[in-house]
């Protein structure tokens, strides 16, 4: 039987708090269904620098390269978003391992468990029904292009760049996505004004061609965030670069209630990557009330996607929506209906969905 190696990087702040309890899910279901997996951690971020002076250390790289898949939280301290002039920065590991392990495609769903209607400052009725596939270009564009400071720092630039194979492939993932769902493919850019824009359209265009069967709508990304929010159940699969993918999930993340419910997986060349589309939360950090189901999901995630194992991660999406079900919610899906006794901490979220899982698949094993 494979023995499946699991990278685990918490990186900072609640990255740490929220991963521990992916970890443990992922144990879970280890044990309940007898998969033989072994774990490894990491440093990355903010936690690398103090440790090692970088942000992305070599043992980091090599143990990501050797791992079957990897469950990250987040990275971020304020201590440099706080000082700009900082040069060496968390994010930089982020980033590095992004383009290191060739993870172009950043797939995010926005899932809205019906549970969550009241939770959104969204009206439930513009909400009912929404389920969009996001598929955010994730090494390219003005995150990886040169930048750089002159007249003596007092001028700066980052090119956003993109070359037509970069566009393809990620094109590609979207519409194949598009074909499993309801073959509606919105891509955003701002070709009105950005070259780069301009090619990304006429690529996008050509890969068309070779899905006849699937719609496409080209939206510019400010008109785009705006429909996101007056009219989300208009849209499918919603195909971007890396930074409109970047703001336009932060903004979707209230579709589904709270930045603390939307996973993600970074799928390239090799190693899968799931995390939290959220940062380090510098602001609820230490206090033990992060929502952990965004690690959580994107362990369903990674079950599916990095080793096939479709009823297991099922399972894990199961026991979030049962547990949602039972009424219970870390603060920041919590709303005036909810009791104070159902609203619970990082730990106590994590320990109700491992024992409703348990159950679950207890019931499996008994009915099969
Ligand atoms: N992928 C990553 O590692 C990312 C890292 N960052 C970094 O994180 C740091 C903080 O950035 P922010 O702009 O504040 O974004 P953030 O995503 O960390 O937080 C935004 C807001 O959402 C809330 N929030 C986020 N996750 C939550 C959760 N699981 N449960 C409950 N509430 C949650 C936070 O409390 C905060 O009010 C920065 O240093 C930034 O660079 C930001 C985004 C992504
Ligand atoms: C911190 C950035 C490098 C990334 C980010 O905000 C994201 O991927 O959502
Ligand atoms: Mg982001």
């Amino acid at each position: 039987m494979k023995q499946y190696q699991i990278l685990v990087i918490g990186g900072d702040g609640i990255g740490n708090e929220v991963t521990a309890w992916g970890k443990r899910v992922l144990e879970e279901i280890g044990s309940l269904y007898e998969h033989p997996f072994a774990f490894d951690t990491a440093l990355l971020g903010h936690a690398a620098i103090e440790a090692t002076g970088s942000p992305l250390p070599e043992e980091t790289l090599r143990k990501a390269h050797g791992s079957d898949a990897i469950l990250f939280g987040a990275i971020g301290h304020p201590k440099y978003d706080n000082d700009p002039s900082l040069k060496v920065r968390p994010e930089q590991g982020l980033l590095g391992l992004r383009k290191a392990l060739g993870l172009y495609t950043n797939i995010r769903p926005i899932k809205l468990f019906d549970e969550l209607l009241n939770a959104s400052s969204i009206k439930p009725e513009i909400l009912k029904g929404a389920d969009i596939l996001f598929f955010r270009e994730l090494t390219g564009d003005v995150y990886f292009g040169e930048k750089a400071r002159k007249d003596e720092g007092k001028t700066a630039y980052d090119v956003m760049i993109y070359s037509k194979y970069e566009v393809e492939r990620i094109a590609h993932k979207a519409f194949q996505a598009a074909r499993r769902r309801r073959k509606i493919v919105h891509s955003v850019d701002k070709a009105n004004v950005l070259e780069s824009s301009r090619l990304w359209r006429e690529t996008v265009n050509e890969v068309a061609m070779q899905y006849p069967d699937v719609e496409l709508h080209h939206q510019f990304i400010d008109s785009a965030a705006m429909l996101l929010i007056k009219n989300p159940r208009m849209f499918d699969v919603i195909l971007t670069g890396n930074l409109f993918g970047d703001i336009l999930t932060d903004e979707a993340s209230q579709i589904a209630g709270s930045m603390g419910m939307l996973a993600s997986a970074s799928i390239g060349d090799s190693t899968g990557f799931y995390e939290p589309i959220h940062g380090s939360a510098p602001d609820i950090a230490g206090k033990g009330i992060a929502n952990p189901l965004a690690s959580i999901l994107s362990v369903a995630l990674l079950l599916e996607y990095s080793f096939g194992m479709k009823k297991e991660a099922e399972s894990v999406v199961e026991a979030v929506e049962k547990t949602l079900k039972e009424g219970y919610r870390t603060i920041d899906i919590a709303d005036n209906n909810t009791p104070k006794e159902k609203i619970l901490g990082t730990k106590a979220m994590g320990e109700q969905v491992i024992k409703i899982l348990q159950k679950i698949v207890v019931n499996e094993v008994v009915e099969a």
